[in-house]
């Protein structure tokens, strides 16, 4: 096998492997080391992976090569010298006389195998962006445009600019993220750990402080080829892909108001100003004048991006992450030609890309298991991009090879990693090639197998495999092309079915670990719907309880309303009999008034004698009065006896209805549906 790297491949593919810190566990990768001929130190390219001990799938030993593996031991340093960084740098700056391209450098691992490590360092190191900054501030400090005092200079800057780009000077951009920190700074810490950086008030925010970021390793003795007579600014930007959106980590950063939650996802599109390529438009871009601001930003907007704490490690990067240095140049004014030449432009994309992780060992739940599956998901369809285009690169040495499409536009993140790459998407642009790009594979040597195994495969430049004696005499194995018959005879089979073979292992482990997902997944699932079929049941017993308290309450209220109406009617009822009793009694006044007058009038005419009595006329008028009266009483008083026996006979009725009346709040009591009858179980409703 060979690693000999084709002129077409895309990527130059590095490993990094991690110093582990586990103790009990295997180690699975060797650093394959050939015989040195020469006194030139010695760089391995090839690796080989043994199945675990325990590993019961009969699973073959596989051999990969890498532009370059670079083993534990090696420091921060020595990637960004080896890596091929500095040339893309050097096609950044475009140094005398040569054509200038964007670059892109990117890690790809495991969770935990050391991606951010490489890329964004430690709190004692620094990583490959800090001293990528550092190299090109210190290359371009003579030349920088001076943007404090020149207007014009931003001016110029913004209208050379094609994506929409909302261009501000470093110094505004920490008054709108920081606004009254009058330099009394602390450094933030790791937001992982903390609560959201942007949720903070923008009162608590604290500019970081330089002084406290790591200064190792230094660099300053690399020498880098670029034009002396020419103007330079750098602009920085960086941006997430979350859930395959793209989020700016400047605008949240200096938004007060946004919430991560309500920020707005950009769109990776073709402009007005860049017809023929796609940019991401809208960001925020800071035109920096110094090491110190451009580190300030990225601490800033690094603290806006998504991390969280998983099993597998405590600060888990759960978007891929972007970081973009812009250098602009033009060539200076002279006296042969007194303007400025325009702004050219070409970027440094430093890419940390999130850990692919089985939810298993992650031991995540929730929106990180989503996350996660989004996570991998993206990185299935970057891994299909890589091994395509390492397909290619190897079927360009044969006569004929036609090549094919390198699938990228699946999703963002491929998207964003591969249009450029391509004669024609970037190297449309005038005066400009197409993107170089670096690919930085980490792994733990002592971490999954199987992950890291599915990484490798995908992401080496070459593969070899070494089929397991099979111990059963005809195995069939499925595999994506279908049903493979395989024949063991004890021995390493055909190369045919060699590649059957691993290719339905390949989709076995794929497949398998897809299950892994979605069962756990579906657990979570159904843990939920426990969890919300248990509070639909609380709420019911609640809402039960609550409609008790409430009829009790009606119930009361009614009661008592009753009980006021009675007392009321009662009165009534009182005062009505009494008015009849009144009457009553005044007519047998008046009755035996009339009687009484009668009778005296009468003993007085037996009394009288002769001599008083009244002529004959006035006797006879008196007797016709009292006739009268005589005459006309006695029906009269017959007439009244007989009222009065019958308002009597009311009143005793109307007595006896009052006392046998029963509480009517007695016989509603009854009918409460809260009461059951005793021993049957069935309440009034039923009834
Ligand atoms: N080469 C290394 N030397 C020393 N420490 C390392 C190295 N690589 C990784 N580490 C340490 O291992 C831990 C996990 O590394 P890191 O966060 O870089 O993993 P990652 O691949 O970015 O994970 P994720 O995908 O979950 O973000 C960190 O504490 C880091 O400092």
């Amino acid at each position: 096998m060979d690693n000999h790297k084709p002129t077409t491949s895309l990527f130059d593919v590095y490993l990094r492997l991690r110093p582990s810190s586990a103790v009990d566990r295997e180690r699975f990768l060797d650093v394959e080391r050939e015989k040195q001929h020469t006194d030139e130190p010695y760089a391995p390219t090839h690796i080989t992976i043994h199945p675990p001990a325990n590993d019961n799938r009969k699973r073959a030993v596989e051999k990969f090569a890498f532009t370059t593996v670079f083993e534990e031991h090696v420091g921060q340093r020595e990637i960004f010298e080896s890596t091929g960084i500095l040339p893309l740098v050097e096609g950044v700056l475009g140094g005398n006389g040569k054509e200038r391209r964007d670059g892109l450098v990117a890690t790809l691992g495991v969770t935990g195998s050391g991606k951010t490590h490489t890329i964004l360092g430690s709190k004692s190191e620094r990583g490959i962006t800090q001293l990528t900054l550092d190299i090109l501030f210190k290359r371009v400090e003579a030349g920088l445009v001076d943007i404090e005092t020149s207007h014009v200079a931003i001016q110029s800057l913004c209208s050379a600019d094609v994506s929409e780009a909302h261009l501000i000077t470093a110094a505004q951009f920490f008054d709108s993220v920081y606004p009254g920190d009058s330099g009394g700074f602390s450094r933030a810490t790791t937001p992982a750990l903390e609560t959201s950086f942007l949720s903070l008030p923008a009162s608590k925010r604290h500019l970081p402080r330089v002084s406290t970021f790591p200064q190792y390793p230094p660099i300053d003795d690399i020498s880098l080829d670029m034009e002396t007579n020419a103007e330079y600014a750098i602009i920085i930007s960086m941006y997430e892909v979350y859930n395959d959106r793209i989020y700016d980590l400047l605008t949240a950063a200096s938004s007060t108001t946004k919430t991560p939650q309500k920020r707005r996802a950009l769109l990776f599109k073709p402009t007005e100003a860049s017809p023929d390529r796609k940019v991401v438009a809208g960001l925020c871009k800071v035109i920096c004048s110094s090491l110190a601001e451009a580190l300030m930003v990225l601490e800033t907007g690094l603290q806006g991006r998504r991390v969280a704490d998983t099993n597998s490690n405590a600060v888990s990067s759960r978007s891929h992450g972007f970081f973009c240095m812009e250098v602009k140049k033009r060539r200076r004014s002279s006296q042969a030609l007194p303007i400025s030449s325009p702004w050219t432009s070409s970027t440094l994309t430093i890419v940390d890309l999130a850990g692919s992780e089985r939810a298993r060992t992650a031991k995540t739940a929730g929106a990180t298991l989503a996350e996660a599956g989004k996570i991998n998901e993206s990185l299935m369809y970057l891994g299909q991009c890589m091994q395509m285009q390492s397909d290619n690169a190897r079927n360009s040495l044969a006569p004929g090879a036609v090549e094919k499409m390198v699938p990228f536009r699946q999703c963002k993140l491929t998207e964003l990693l591969f249009s450029n790459s391509f004669a024609s998407n970037g190297g449309g642009r005038s005066g400009q090639q197409q993107q170089k790009a670096v690919m930085i594979v980490t792994a733990d040597p002592l971490g999954d197998f199987n992950a890291t195994s599915q990484i490798l495969r995908y992401s080496a430049l070459a593969r070899e495999v070494t089929v397991p004696r099979i111990p059963s005499v005809t195995s069939t194995i499925l595999s994506g092309t279908g049903a493979v018959a395989l024949k063991a005879s004890g021995c390493t089979t055909p190369a045919a079915l060699q590649g059957e073979l691993e290719q339905a292992l390949a989709d076995i482990s794929r497949l398998r670990e897809e299950l892994e997902v979605t069962q756990l997944l579906l657990e979570e699932e159904t843990r939920r719907r426990q969890d919300a079929e248990n509070a639909w049941q609380a709420a019911e017993g609640r809402m039960e309880e609550i409609e008790a308290e409430v009829r009790e309450e009606v119930w009361t209220e009614m009661e008592a309303k009753l009980a006021l109406e009675q007392r009321r009617w009662r009165a009534a009822r009182d005062a009505e009999m009494d008015a009849q009793d009144e009457h009553l009694d005044r007519k047998l006044e008046l009755l035996t008034h009339q009687l009484s007058v009668y009778e005296d009038d009468t003993a007085d005419k037996e009394n009288i004698s002769d001599s008083q009595l009244p002529s004959d006329k006035e006797a006879g008028k008196e007797r016709v009065q009292v006739r009268g009266i005589g005459g006309d009483l006695t029906p009269k008083y017959a007439e009244l006896e007989e009222e009065n026996v019958r308002l009597r006979e009311e009143v005793a009725l109307m007595r006896r209805e009052r006392e046998s009346v029963r509480s009517p709040s007695k016989k509603i009591r009854v009918l409460k549906p809260s009461r059951r009858w005793q021993g049957s179980g069935i309440g009034v409703e039923d009834v």
